[in-house]
């Protein structure tokens, strides 16, 4: 008895190793077949520097657990182990990290890189728009939007802003007279997400005053777990990502902002649809981003629950990105009073305490330096794409079609060959004397080229607008102190850096300003 088991154990065994053995020869011919077959793109990776690959892994161990802060840390430092440009096997996709300044911007320029990269569909999660679509898609709606952002019909949003940062300024004067610190993010957020929907959808939704004040935390919240998912590949497989219960969390997140959308999007269809009286008004030019999207239900290629998506994924883009970069700006300044008093004397002298008007702002030189000082620090951290076509970028370097990249704007940002003070805030890398010294592509927060970021003189406006007149009424105070060294600031990853520690400040009403007395114009919103 003991001898027939044993047989059959002997057996077994035997079957597990025959069968364990063809298993593992076939991925082997299948491995060696993809080789040949890929072999421009493996004699191209093995030229790059990189982390030690693993066989069928790749360099997968390094994603393995990647939480939101490990995702910062981890760019940080491969930037610092293998500068420039260089390669990860992520399982058998292949990656190249580029930083080198002419290589991002020929890839930037390229028509061969206009498709976002795999990591990009968790994204669509949240609202599959323009920002995750690929191929004729993208390139249809594209090129419909761009006109949207003309600066033309920028210059026609004056109104929009005064009236808003009116109720923003309101909002600060109450926090002031409270004496207590406060979060300055859902503040800004609430307040692009009315420009947003005010210049882009033709509506108020008063976000500021008449809505949940946790809807930015909670799109925040959202997107900071769907990246995540982008970067780690245990949470890819759908099972296991639905069994995890984030979907479930991410729908509810954005719940309230999706009913917004679907609200307005349906009020104002019927609206302009009412008013629209001739086919040559339709093809007024340039269209608002709503027209935009209702001529593409009316021609029947869009459905509501796609336009929906796009408008989600268009107040995200527009509102998130600013309300960021100008809470960073405030948090810099709090916890540095002779910037923040050298950009409110520039203010100052402009209008002597008055509101600045949409039409002052290219006089103010220096606090756009302090914003792109805040974006070169704080802004997109990373980008994807693939590259569709081989894609000569330089004398020596070809990029073989089929790999995907990962542009690694940080560190272009803090290339010591380009940056004075790569790591400290330094506001003076962007006055005259030394921007005009950096060669060209060296700073790309709103990238270049065909899939560059159309909202960006709208952004530059906007930002430059809410600094010059939040910081001409209010001081902000700091509640912490930040390091000298801004890389050593713990940061979570939502596309942009999110501090860890918040956007807390207090603030202080300056004895110069003349805020109410200045009242901006007092128009009531268009509903
Ligand atoms: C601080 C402000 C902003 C920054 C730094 C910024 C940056 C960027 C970047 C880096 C991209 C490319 C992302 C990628 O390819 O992975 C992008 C795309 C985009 N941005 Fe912005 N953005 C800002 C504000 C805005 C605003 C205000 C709007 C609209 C009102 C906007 C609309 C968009 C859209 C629609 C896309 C997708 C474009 C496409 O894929 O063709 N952005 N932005």
């Amino acid at each position: 008895m003991v001898l027939r088991m044993k047989l059959r154990f002997e057996t077994l065994e035997m079957k597990a190793f025959v069968y364990a053995s063809i298993i593992l020869t076939l991925v082997l011919i299948l491995n060696l077949l993809s080789r040949r077959r890929k072999k421009k793109i493996y004699e191209f990776m093995a030229s790059l520097p990189g982390p030690v690959c693993f066989p069928f892994i790749g360099c997968g161990y390094t994603l393995m657990t990647m939480g939101q802060t490990d995702m910062v840390d981890f760019l940080r430092t491969q930037i610092k182990l293998y500068p420039r440009i260089c390669r990860y096997w992520f399982f058998h996709k292949p990656y190249i990290c580029v930083s080198e300044r002419k290589i991002l911007s020929a890839v930037l320029n390229s028509f061969q890189c206009i498709n976002k990269s795999a990591e990009y569909t968790p994204l669509t999660q949240m609202g599959a728009g323009i920002f995750t679509h690929n191929g004729t898609k993208w390139r249809k709606l594209r090129k419909q939007i761009n006109p949207c952002f003309r600066t033309d019909v920028i210059a026609t949003f004056g109104e929009t802003f005064s009236r808003n940062t009116r109720i923003l300024l309101d909002a600060l004067q109450e926090l002031a007279d409270d004496g207590k610190s406060f979060d300055l993010f859902p503040l800004l957020n609430s307040f692009t997400i009315d420009l947003v929907f005010e210049n882009f959808m033709g509506c108020s939704i008063n976000m500021q005053k008449e809505r949940p004040s946790d809807i930015p935390h909670h799109v925040l919240r959202a997107l900071e777990i769907v990246l995540q998912r982008c970067f780690n590949f245990l949470e890819w497989p759908d099972l296991y990502w639905q069994l995890s219960g984030k979907q479930k969390k991410i729908d509810e997140l954005i719940a309230p902002l999706k009913h917004i959308c679907r609200e307005v999007l349906q009020q104002q269809l019927s609206q302009i649809r009412k008013t629209r009286k001739s086919d040559a008004q339709l093809e007024r030019k340039p269209l608002q981003f709503i027209e935009v999207l209702l001529n593409n239900i009316d021609a029947g290629d869009l459905d509501l629950d796609e336009a929906v998506e796009e408008v989600i994924d268009m107040t995200a883009a527009g509102s998130l990105t600013t309300a960021m970069s100008n809470a960073w700006s405030l948090k810099v300044l709090a916890s540095h009073p002779d910037l923040q008093e050298k950009a409110h004397q520039e203010v100052f002298s402009i209008n002597q305490g008055k509101e600045i008007k949409f039409e002052q702002l290219s006089q103010l030189v220096y606090v756009e330096a302090v914003i792109k000082e805040t974006m070169r620090h704080f802004g997109a951290l990373v980008t994807g794409r693939d590259v569709l076509e081989d894609l000569q970028v330089d004398e020596k370097t070809t990029i073989p079609a089929g790999v995907s990249l990962l542009l690694a704007l940080y560190e272009l940002h803090h290339d010591p060959e380009l940056w004075k003070n790569p790591t400290k805030f330094y506001p003076e890398h962007f006055l005259p004397e030394l921007e005009s010294l950096r060669p060209k592509g060296s700073f790309l927060p709103f990238l270049v080229g065909p899939r560059n970021c159309p909202g960006n003189k709208y952004a530059m406006q906007s930002m430059k607008y809410v600094l010059a007149n939040t910081i001409l009424h209010f001081e902000f105070l700091p509640v912490e102190t930040l390091p000298e060294d801004l890389s050593e600031m713990e940061c979570n990853f939502a596309l942009f850096l999110v501090p860890k520690s918040g956007f807390n400040v207090y603030v202080k009403k300056r004895r110069t300003s003349q805020f109410p007395a200045d009242s901006v114009n007092t128009a009531e919103a268009t509903v």
